[in-house]
């Protein structure tokens, strides 16, 4: 089961350098710039398109969706749900990235709204997933304040309520379907000191779904190993956040399906 998905992973590593999917990015100002180099540098088309004139009908040609309320205003949220409703009515997959949830009523509001329209992932850090399934978090703002172990039952309750899979990242990442469940090892302490990491992981999750529609647990699955794999890597010649930032994104590029397959850690639960 393990070598299977670890297969699986690789195929669909080539598979989405190979396509280049065009990705809808609706994420905060923190991560615009660094998410769409994220997403060029790992071999997918991104675009940051999110006013309601026009998410809608962006969605529609889009490979995939991803929405992350990083940083909202009612514009925003206007744009998100007429994205994430025409995904849907086009038979796009869409993530859901609930940044900081918890910590505002406007935040809470925004997200039982975005839920309502099905993602196929939705893709937070340990504290926002508790928070979720409606556990006290100790997050702080957009930072996790829980380890990933402990948000693995509200995943797994949050996958089955939502029909969706849900993707839990920290140290070591855990993705599960509700029934199904596999945690992913690699990169780096860096990572959580670079702001918006999850946020371009969101994205690529977006990239991976858009040339696997139908198979939304191992492109989740895919897409974290590739974090995972190309983080390790990079931490190798980064002397801190700044120059593990640039090594990452070279180190993206330059990743190939022979290291990608050689160097990924995902463990079947
Ligand atoms: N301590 C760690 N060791 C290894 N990898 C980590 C660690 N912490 C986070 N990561 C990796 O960093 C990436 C982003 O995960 P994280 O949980 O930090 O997202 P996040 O809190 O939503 O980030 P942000 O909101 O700042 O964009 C994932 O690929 C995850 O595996
Ligand atoms: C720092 C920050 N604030 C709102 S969104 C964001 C990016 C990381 O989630
Ligand atoms: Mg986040």
């Amino acid at each position: 089961m393990t070598t299977e998905i670890s297969q699986t992973a690789t195929e669909l590593f080539e598979r989405m350098r190979a396509t280049n999917p065009l990705i809808q990015c609706i994420t905060n100002y923190v991560a615009m710039n660094y998410a769409a180099n994220v997403l060029l540098a790992a071999g997918a088309s991104p675009a940051m398109v999110h006013t309601p004139e026009e998410s809608g009908e962006f969605a529609a040609i889009a490979g995939a969706l991803t929405v992350n309320i990083g940083t909202l205003s009612p514009n925003w949220v206007e744009g998100m749900i007429a994205a994430a409703k025409a995904a849907n009515k086009a038979g796009k997959p869409w993530v859901l990235d609930p940044v900081a949830h918890f910590a505002t009523g406007y935040r809470r509001d925004a997200v039982a709204e975005l839920l309502k329209l099905k993602p196929s992932v939705i893709r937070g850090n340990a504290s926002e997933i508790i928070a979720l399934g409606g556990g006290q978090s100790a997050g702080q703002g957009v930072d996790s304040g829980d380890p990933v172990e402990q948000a693995e039952e509200a995943a797994r309750g949050l996958a089955i309520a939502q029909g969706a899979i849900v993707a839990v990242t920290g140290e070591v990442d855990f993705v599960t379907d509700g029934k199904r469940s596999v945690r992913i090892a690699g990169g780096s302490d860096l990572m959580p000191k670079i702001t918006a990491t999850g946020c371009s992981l969101t994205a690529l999750v977006g990239a991976y779904l858009a040339v696997a529609p139908d198979r939304a647990f191992e492109a989740t699955i895919a897409a974290l190993g590739n974090f995972a794999v190309a983080g390790e890597i990079a931490a190798k010649t980064a002397n801190g956040p700044a120059s593990f930032m640039t090594a990452f994104i070279d180190g993206l590029h330059r990743l190939d399906g022979a290291t990608y397959a050689k160097n990924l850690r995902v463990n079947v639960q």
